[in-house]
């Protein structure tokens, strides 16, 4: 029976075959709605949002009613004198206390503003051109907007999403939402299930460079672990830690590298000078570092000294693990144990251009141990590269903290970022040629990208910075104790 040619074979169609007509046809009844029901529904919103406003706008209906209320006792006078005392008022606020009127009157006025002719206005046609409104059985669901909030340079937008969907596709079309509303970037966070933030900025914060930060007064004031080396798109200072990470700065050509090296040892100097910090440098372009090189206790510039200097490294970090083992598991710097900080120029000139292979083979594995085993005994290597490629330096996931400056394509974003984050907004490859300094970085606890710019320490900041504090750093020779 099964052998039939004819058994399982009426069911299957071969591909070739025409698809038959059916004969009879099964669809839905289309049946009209009555008016009565539209109305219903219509009258129905109408009521739930006379409800709703002066909870989702209490300032706007008591404006609204005390003045329809003043007119309807008062007159015309009434009304006028009113707003002459309220206007007066708010003038007395926004000379006599700026930053209050700003963030309770002037940025709540602005994000009711744009959140009505902006959002609400373009939400609907954005929204479908760009391909995120769901459809279902014939209807369109919209993620809805849940609220805006105005920053002093941005707008936040937070959303509420349709059932089934995911972030990912906001993520995606970051692009097509700042163009939309008119922004010139559009970032997405994840607040939980079905709820995000879109932050679109309305200024850039970091279009004026930085001037170096001031130095701190004393060691005590220094945090390694958060040292100010510049500033956030939201205008808050970026902290960049060193003991306890290693840090990867990756840029073009110009993309700013050296005012994050700077910026960082700046902001370290006191520690330097009283001994508990230490800098071991290694300059093989020997223009960036070498003009502050009495802050150093240690530096090379040829290749073979650079990777001697690693070694030596190497060598101090594992006399003082084993000083540790099994009595000590956190470093606390002092003069005996010094932070040190081993800051490499152009990581590449050693792991992948230099012609012998041996030097490249000692330098890569000095950093693979340096950043494997350095951070709890309190060495750190702070890095700078132009090309992050896997064959440049495949070294780079040995380092937890990466700053992402201007970038030659938008593949290498991933690469420094890690997965996603350019899909999240961090567009270091569009960075302007004219902003050097800045770039993305990912602050702990958030997967968000944020916009920084290093501040910018010029060669008579560094001149200062050497005949101030140089000198006093006791290098403390660890490999002979
Ligand atoms: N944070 C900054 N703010 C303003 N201008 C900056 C900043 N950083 C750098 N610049 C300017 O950009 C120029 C190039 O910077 P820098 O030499 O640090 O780039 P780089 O990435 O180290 O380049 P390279 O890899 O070629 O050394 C500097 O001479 C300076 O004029």
């Amino acid at each position: 029976m099964l052998r039939s040619s004819k058994a399982g074979g009426d069911h299957v169609q071969r591909p070739t075959a025409p698809v038959p007509a059916q004969a009879v046809r099964f669809t839905t009844p289309v049946v009209e709605t009555p008016g009565i029901f539209i109305l219903t529904g219509w009258l129905w919103r109408f009521l739930r949002m006379l409800v709703l406003l002066p909870i989702q706008f209490p300032v706007s209906v008591a404006t609204v009613t005390a003045s329809v209320a003043v007119y309807v006792v008062f007159d015309w006078v009434g009304l006028t004198v009113l707003w002459t005392v309220v206007d007066l008022g708010l003038l007395v606020w926004w000379r006599r206390w700026p930053s209050s009127f700003k963030a309770r009157v002037a940025l709540r006025a602005l994000a009711t503003w744009r959140r009505f002719w902006i959002y609400r206005r373009h939400w609907q046609p954005v929204l479908v051109v760009s391909g995120l409104a769901e459809s279902y059985l014939e209807r369109q669901y919209l993620p809805q907007i849940r609220g805006v909030v105005c920053s002093a340079w941005a707008d936040r937008v937070r959303v509420k999403l349709v059932a089934g969907t995911a972030p990912a596709e906001f993520e995606h079309r970051v692009a097509e939402l700042a163009h939309g509303f008119g922004a010139p970037s559009c970032r997405v966070e994840v607040r939980g299930p079905r709820d995000l933030v879109l932050e679109f900025p309305r200024r850039d914060m970091l279009a004026d460079p930085i001037d170096a930060l001031p130095v701190p007064d004393s060691p005590e004031g220094v945090d390694l672990a958060a040292l100010p080396v510049g500033r956030c798109e939201d205008g808050q200072p970026w902290r960049l830690r060193l003991h306890g990470a290693h840090v990867l700065t990756v840029g073009v050509t110009g993309a700013g590298k050296g005012s994050v090296l700077w910026s960082a040892l700046r902001a370290m100097v006191p520690a330097i000078h009283a001994g508990t910090a230490q800098v071991w440098a290694i300059d093989p372009k020997r223009m960036e570092l070498s003009y502050g090189r009495a802050l150093f206790a240690r530096y090379a510039d040829a290749a073979e000294e650079a990777v001697e200097l690693l070694e030596e490294a190497v060598a101090a970090m594992q006399d003082r693990a084993q000083r540790y083992a099994g009595r000590q598991r956190v470093h606390v710097p002092s003069v005996r144990d010094p932070f040190v900080v081993v800051v490499l120029d152009e990581v590449a000139f050693l792991t992948a251009y230099h012609p012998e292979r041996d030097i490249r083979r000692r330098a890569e594995n000095a950093i693979a141990t340096l950043t494997s085993q350095g951070r709890s005994v309190g060495f750190c290597v702070l890095a700078a590269l132009q090309d992050p490629r896997k064959e440049v330096l495949n070294l780079r996931n040995l380092f937890p903290d990466k700053v992402a400056l201007r970038l030659d394509e938008a593949s290498q974003v991933d690469m420094v970022l890690g997965e996603g984050a350019r899909d999240r907004g961090a567009n270091a490859h569009l960075i302007d040629p004219g902003l050097p300094g800045v770039g993305f970085v990912k602050l702990e606890g958030s997967p968000a990208p944020v916009r920084v710019r290093a501040a910018f320490v010029t060669d008579t900041d560094i001149d200062h910075m050497a005949s101030r504090y140089s000198g006093a750093s006791s290098v403390s020779d660890e490999v002979a104790r």
